[in-house]
């Protein structure tokens, strides 16, 4: 009798895992435990997410349906599938909408008007000049190591600032210590940029839009929202927001093109150097390009006068689209459908699925790269005949697809092809051995 009072719960709780765990148990899926379903499996990897989840896509036809738990009520649809990314970005994309206003406010980032084409080259050069290479000429001097990351994330965040607002946060300067960092806060979007003010003390920079904005903050810190409200004012074509919610709407965009112009841009700078420090052949030919298309600046530090000239970088360009195919700033695409939607792939979802596009694991699909593609190998992006070649957004997710792709793309491989071409022609950048760690964050970086 006390055998069976000691084993009855045993024996229940196997038959219930028995009859209840593998129900929907697909190939190679994680277990789908009663209750917590495939939630342990998942924070058991959190570490090696991405590579996993590639793997699974691979084996399950590039779609997988994960089981949260059963209090969550929320299931997560995990794709890959050329098919679905262009239904959910493209043919059906107003059920998947993010519902964005941006580009109204910044047409700097070349949508409408020719600000973009006036402002980018300036802010380039004099970044380049003023931080970039001067901050690099210094620890090369002094034979320092560097935060790579850091480094490309204030030039990032400078020139945004700077393109946006007008306003120089100046956060790249020789002897920087603390990484600047964005934050935004609760209702009020209010969204602060820590950063070192370019007159040496350390300083807030804040982009706010609280219902008390208009007074001075009082606490050393500099609102960026009002600068730029300020200069849009006195612009005689635009009056500037009058009110609290257009002012609210302000800082919220200004926030985002912030995180979007900095963190990104920076992540792929770093994983570019990364795999270029690996693969020498690459950066050889990359410097070879550069001499052969700026003749007579070998001696130079500045090898461009303008940036339309760095569009003759066609194998730098493949570069750095190989650097995004591998490792994608952005490893995930995240959509919520607001109605049921029936999936290319026969997948089911409605509003309590959350559909997650998998940029990282579509970057290393065989069916689209062949055989070789997990080797960093520029020369696929570029045609027989020479120029580079087309990959359609629904296979090549990195800017992500459809009507609300990414509209820094054009700026953001100006810029990140004038960072990458001055340090290749001026520095040899090596990765110190055990300093190169993964995280598994947003975006996604070394
Ligand atoms: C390597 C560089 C970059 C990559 C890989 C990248 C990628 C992306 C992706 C994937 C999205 C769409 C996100 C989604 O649909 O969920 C996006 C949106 C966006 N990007 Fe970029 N981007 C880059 C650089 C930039 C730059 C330089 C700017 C501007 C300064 C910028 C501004 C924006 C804005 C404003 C959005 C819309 C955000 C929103 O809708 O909330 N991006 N970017």
């Amino acid at each position: 009798m006390a055998y069976l009072e000691i084993f009855l719960p045993i024996i229940l709780l196997i038959l219930f895992l028995v009859l209840l765990a593998p129900k929907n148990r697909q190939l190679c899926l994680p277990w789908n435990w009663p209750f917590v379903r495939m939630m342990p499996t998942m924070y058991l990897k959190s570490h090696e997410i991405y590579d996993k989840i590639t793997q699974l896509l691979a084996e399950n036809n590039s779609t997988v349906l994960f089981k949260t738990s059963w209090f969550t009520k929320t299931d997560i649809l995990v794709t890959s599938d050329p098919a679905n990314v262009h239904h959910i970005m493209t043919t059906n994309f107003s059920i998947y909408q993010r519902g964005s206003e941006f580009r109204n406010v910044f047409d700097f980032l070349g949508q409408a008007g020719n600000q973009y084409h006036e402002s980018v080259p300036k802010i380039v050069h004099q970044g380049l000049e003023k931080s970039l290479i001067a901050v690099l000429d210094h620890a090369a001097q002094q034979n320092q190591e560097l935060d790579l990351q850091s480094l490309f994330s204030r030039f990032m965040l400078d020139a945004t600032c700077l393109l946006a607002t007008g306003f120089d946060s100046g956060s790249l300067r020789v002897g920087f210590s603390r990484m600047p960092s964005l934050r935004c806060h609760g209702r009020h979007s209010r969204g602060r940029v820590l950063s070192p003010h370019p007159a040496g003390e350390t300083v807030e920079v804040a982009a706010m839009a609280t219902a008390t904005d208009d007074q001075e903050t009082g606490d050393g810190t500099f609102d960026v929202l009002k600068f730029y409200l300020k200069e849009a004012a006195s612009n005689s074509d635009n009056k500037g927001a009058q009110n609290h919610d257009d002012k609210a709407f302000l800082a919220a965009n200004l926030m985002t093109l912030l995180f979007a112009g900095r963190d990104t841009s920076a992540a792929l700078l770093t994983w570019f150097f990364c795999l270029i420090s690996r693969n020498p052949l690459v950066e050889n030919k990359i410097l070879e390009e550069i001499r052969l298309n700026f003749p007579g600046k070998a001696s130079r530090k500045h090898i461009f006068s303008n940036v339309e000239e760095l569009s003759k970088l066609v194998y730098l360009h493949s570069a750095l689209c190989e650097s995004l195919r591998l490792f994608p700033p952005g490893p995930f695409l995240l959509r919520v459908p607001n109605q049921q939607d029936v999936l290319p792939s026969g997948h089911k979802v409605d509003q309590t699925t959350k559909v997650m596009l998998c940029t990282y694991a579509m970057g290393r699909m065989r069916e689209i790269w062949g055989k070789d593609c997990a080797e960093f190998r520029p020369e696929r992006w570029i045609m027989e005949k020479g120029g580079s070649k087309h990959v359609a957004s629904n296979i090549f997710l990195a800017f992500s697809s459809g009507p609300w792709s990414c509209p820094g793309r054009e700026l953001a491989f100006t810029r990140m092809k004038a960072v990458a071409a001055t340090v290749v022609h001026n520095y040899r950048v090596g990765v110190v051995e055990g300093k190169l760690f993964v995280r598994a964050s947003l975006p996604f970086s070394p």
